[in-house]
C-alpha cells in the first residue's frame, strides 16, 4: 500500500487537478525569491501561486519531470526536504485540503481493485494534457483494453 500510495502522490504532483492556487491580498507585502529578487505585492491584488510549477521545481525534485514514485520514500522524501510546502498537490497552511486522507483513500480503494482484478493495456497513444480547462485531464479519448484476472481456484 505505500508504494500505491507513493504512485498516486507522484501522479498529483505532475498532474495537479488543481491548477494553481488563488489569494487576495488583504494588505500589501514583499516576497523576495531565492534568487533574491524583490516583489511588492499591493493590497488588493490577486496573486496566483501555480501548482503545476512549484511541484516541479528542481531544487526541489531531482529529475522533476520524471515519473518516479520512490522519490518520496524512506531517505528521499522530497516532498518535505525543501520544507513544508514543497509538495503541494492538496494545498498548504490554513486552507490546505481537508479531504487528502479520504482522497487518497478513495483513490488506493479503486486502484488497489483494477489492479488485482485486471490486465489493463493502453491502447491509445499516450495523452497529452489538457490545459484549457479549470481542472487539468488527458486531451481526447483515452482507450484502455482490460481482461479480468484468472484468480487461483481457493482450495
Ligand atoms: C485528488 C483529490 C483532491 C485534490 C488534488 C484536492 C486538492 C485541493 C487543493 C489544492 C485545495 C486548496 C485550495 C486552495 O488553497 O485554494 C483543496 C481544498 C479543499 N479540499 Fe480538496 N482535493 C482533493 C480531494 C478532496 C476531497 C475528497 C474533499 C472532501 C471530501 C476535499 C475537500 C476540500 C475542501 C473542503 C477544501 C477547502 C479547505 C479550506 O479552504 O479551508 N478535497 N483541495
Amino acid at each position: 500500500m505505500d508504494t500505491l500510495h507513493r504512485c498516486v502522490k507522484e501522479v498529483l504532483r505532475l498532474h495537479p487537478p488543481a491548477m494553481m492556487l488563488l489569494r487576495h491580498a488583504r494588505r500589501s507585502f514583499t516576497v523576495r525569491t531565492r534568487e533574491g529578487n524583490v516583489y511588492d505585492v499591493p493590497k488588493g491584488r490577486t496573486v496566483a501561486s501555480p501548482l503545476v510549477i512549484h511541484n516541479r521545481l528542481p531544487h526541489e525534485y531531482r529529475d522533476p519531470e520524471t515519473y518516479e514514485p520512490d522519490r518520496f520514500g524512506p531517505g528521499r522524501r522530497e516532498d518535505i526536504a525543501g520544507g513544508a510546502f514543497s509538495y503541494t498537490a492538496f494545498g498548504g497552511g490554513r486552507h490546505a485540503c481537508v479531504g487528502e486522507a479520504f482522497a487518497y483513500m478513495q483513490i488506493k480503494v479503486i486502484w488497489s481493485h483494477l489492479l488485482r482484478n485486471f490486465e489493463m493495456e493502453m491502447v491509445s497513444p499516450f495523452p497529452e494534457t489538457d490545459w484549457n480547462v479549470v481542472m487539468p485531464g488527458p486531451k481526447g479519448k483515452v482507450m484502455l483494453r482490460y481482461n479480468r484476472k484468472r484468480m487461483p481456484a481457493a482450495a
